[in-house]
């Protein structure tokens, strides 16, 4: 746990809205996705491209992520998208729509075809019916890819759903994307929450994503970061009790069992205190 690297808040912004490109190096979230995909009309493709693969090279985020979406690989600006921003070098590519292990190699192949630099990663959106049910091979196909990233709009829209408190149309899909993360030990971060002004409706979302697995959340707007930095990082009681759990079992001595607050601790709650404690100190050392 010792590389692990909080991705608590990740903000998409269009990478067309100049105002949105300045504003991001000052919002303290731990990742941005500058769009060239759905946020981007398309006679504002090209010069986002450029502003994107600028914006990398500025050098201008600090310790955030910086990864940039390109267009689907059946759209016209794909093949460009590609290429630019294997030049420039952000930390993550984000393919869209990815549905298979095979779109991944095409897309690890076409990265390294276009020298994409070994820092440069493969996030990949899980956001149709396919991904779901192929979830565990998209995210085993390559090494190179990193991150699952989950397309609830897409997804919705993909199985006529409704978006609805609790998301309970949404759940097999988010648990099968879990599930093939975890499966395979890539990250993965749960979709975003559309209505901006809806501080309520968003944190209950975090706390959901939060308890349901998920690393961290996609963002829309600069508002929603604190709340999802909040949500996905150990709170004081956890940490508190992590440190008591991790404790108790070196007390303990190599017993196989013990007892912290009256509850039962085995080496599998000292992992996960473990964990915790890891995350912890990766977001303090932020
Ligand atoms: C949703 C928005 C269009 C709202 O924009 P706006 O009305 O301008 O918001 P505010 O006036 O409240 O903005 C206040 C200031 O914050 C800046 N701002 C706003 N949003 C961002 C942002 N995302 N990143 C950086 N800065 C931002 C404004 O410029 C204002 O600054 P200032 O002038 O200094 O006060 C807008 O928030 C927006 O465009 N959001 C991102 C939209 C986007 O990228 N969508 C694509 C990804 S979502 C998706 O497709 C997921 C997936 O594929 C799926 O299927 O689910
Ligand atoms: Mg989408």
């Amino acid at each position: 746990m010792s590389d692990f690297r909080p991705r608590r808040s990740v903000l998409y912004l269009p990478a067309s809205n100049e105002r949105a490109l300045e504003k991001a190096k000052s919002i303290p979230c731990d990742g941005l996705i500058l769009d060239l995909e759905d946020a981007v009309a398309p006679d504002a493709k090209a010069t986002a491209r450029e502003a994107a693969c600028s914006a990398v090279a500025s050098h201008g985020y600090g310790r955030r992520e910086v990864t940039i979406r390109v267009n689907g690989a059946d759209t016209e600006w794909h093949a460009a998208d590609l290429a630019a921003v294997c030049a420039a070098g952000p930390d993550g590519i984000v393919a869209p729509k990815v549905s298979s292990a095979a779109e991944v190699l095409a897309l690890v192949d076409a990265m390294d075809r276009h020298g994409a630099p070994d820092h440069t990663q493969l996030w990949a959106m899980v956001e149709t019916p396919r991904a779901m049910l192929h979830a565990e091979e998209i995210a085993a196909a390559s090494d190179r890819l990193a991150v699952l990233v989950m397309g609830t709009n897409d997804l919705a829209k993909e199985l006529y759903a409704e978006h609805v408190p609790g998301r309970a149309p949404l759940l097999t899909g988010l648990s099968l994307a879990l599930l093939g993360a975890r499966a395979t030990g890539k990250a993965i971060l749960d979709g975003v929450y559309n209505d901006v002004r809806d501080t309520e409706g968003f944190l209950a979302e975090c706390r959901q994503g939060r308890e349901m697995g998920f690393d961290g959340k996609t963002l829309v707007h600069p508002g929603q970061v604190d709340g999802a930095n909040e949500a996905f990082a150990p709170d004081k009681q956890a940490v508190d009790d992590a440190r008591g759990i991790v404790q108790a079992w070196e007390d303990g001595s190599g017993s196989g069992v013990v007892t912290f607050n009256g509850r039962m601790v085995e080496a599998l709650h000292v992992e996960t205190a473990r964990r915790t404690l890891a995350i912890h100190e990766a977001i303090v050392a932020l």
